[in-house]
């Protein structure tokens, strides 16, 4: 059972945990050296500031601060007593371990954990209790992790209305290098190639340059901290993208065009491969309806309310918006026996609706 926990560092990560399990009508109490994050995750509903006693230990602590803060907020949780099962969050797993083990932590009460949802933003703002929905959440007990902890830890991230997975510390850490940190790496390299870039082409952007840079807005000093901590791992992928894409460079040079269509080839066959909003397994074949949305207040909110009212669950949505323009698109994504009959509401209502 999971009634009741405590959570150390009320940032993004911190306080989406926090508002997901108040959600499911647990206790929470929270705590963060920062004041200010603490009173905002209060205020926005996220649980009521830990006492210095509590009246018994909760269920769990989540320990949800960067990861070479984990092992000392660790163990201090645990000479407090604060719960009888503690997880952490933190992005890298390997040596956060060591570093608990090798500052006395108790192990058998710890289960490293790391939730695979996020976003590139910080803090208690920009949490939101649905980030973990349909999301993998890493578990990487170690061998002196009591079983029961891990069934604890496991409820915890159901609560969240995440999908847990046991898996080995060592492979969870080459995992996320391959899936998160090189792909974040990457991205800022995208990003940072866009400073040589003028007013005009940066006004050419579109959704897709959207796409590939956004995690690339992350906080640098977090950032610093993972890829520091999971360096062999990123290091290795970075080297196999910077092959691939010195080859890629060599051949559009000479003209050597099948390099690079190897490369797109592959490049679509690792897409088919990312998992959807559901979970594992390849993305749903949605239907896409593009509606265009004047630039004005409310006109987003009338448009759902419209597909709303045709009875049509929107899946997905995407907008697109250039600079200057009065108008944009949202492209809406609905299961394909829906899409007709939001296409007739929609025109009937008076919205501009392509397929
Ligand atoms: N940002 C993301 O998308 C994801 C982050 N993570 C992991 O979650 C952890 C937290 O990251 P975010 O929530 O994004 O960062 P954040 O910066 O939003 O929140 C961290 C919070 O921890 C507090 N804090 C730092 N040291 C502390 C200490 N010793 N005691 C108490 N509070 C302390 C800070 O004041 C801050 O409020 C990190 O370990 C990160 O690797 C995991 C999944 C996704
Ligand atoms: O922004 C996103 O989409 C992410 O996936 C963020 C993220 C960042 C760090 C993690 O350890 C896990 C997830």
């Amino acid at each position: 059972m999971v009634e009741s926990a405590v959570v150390i560092g009320t940032g993004l990560i911190g306080t989406s945990i926090a508002l997901a399990l108040r959600q499911r009508g647990v206790d929470v109490a929270l705590s963060d050296r920062d004041s200010a994050a603490l009173e905002l995750a209060c205020e926005l509903g996220a649980g009521t500031p830990l006492v210095e006693d509590l009246p018994e230990p909760a269920d769990i602590a989540v320990v949800a601060v960067p990861p070479s803060a984990v092992p000392a907020a660790l163990r201090d949780a645990q000479q407090r007593g604060l719960a009888r099962v503690y997880t952490d969050v933190a992005s890298v797993k390997t040596s956060v371990v060591r570093q608990a083990a090798e500052l006395g932590c108790t192990m058998a009460s710890y289960v490293p954990g790391h939730p695979m949802g996020g976003r590139e933003k910080q803090g208690p703002s920009a949490a939101r209790a649905d980030l973990f929905l349909g999301r993998s959440w890493a578990l990487c007990p170690t061998p002196q992790t009591d079983p029961v902890a891990v069934k604890t830890a496991t409820l915890l991230a159901e609560l969240c209305g995440a999908n847990p997975l046991v898996v080995d510390e060592t492979a969870h850490d080459r995992a996320v290098a391959l899936v998160s940190h090189a792909p974040h790496a990457v991205s800022a390299a995208v990003a940072a190639s866009l400073l040589d870039g003028d007013d005009t082409a940066l006004a050419l952007a579109g959704q897709g340059l959207r796409d590939m840079t956004r995690i690339a807005g992350g906080d640098v000093d977090l950032w610093r901290e993972i890829l520091s901590h999971n360096a062999g791992p990123v290091a290795a992928v970075l080297e196999q993208v910077a092959a691939d894409l010195a080859a890629a460079a060599a051949a559009l040079r000479t003209g050597t065009l099948d390099t690079v269509v190897d490369l797109l080839r592959r490049g679509r066959a690792g897409h088919a491969r990312v998992p959807g909003k559901r979970g594992i397994g390849p993305t749903p074949d949605y239907a896409v309806l593009s509606v265009v949305i004047p630039d004005e207040p409310g006109a987003l909110g009338r448009l759902f309310a419209a597909a709303a009212e045709a009875g049509v669950n929107v899946e997905d949505v995407r907008i697109d918006h250039s600079p200057g323009l009065p108008l944009g698109v949202a492209q809406l994504s609905v299961v394909p026996e829906a899409r007709d009959r939001l296409e007739r509401a929609l025109t009937a209502g008076g919205w501009s609706v392509h397929r």
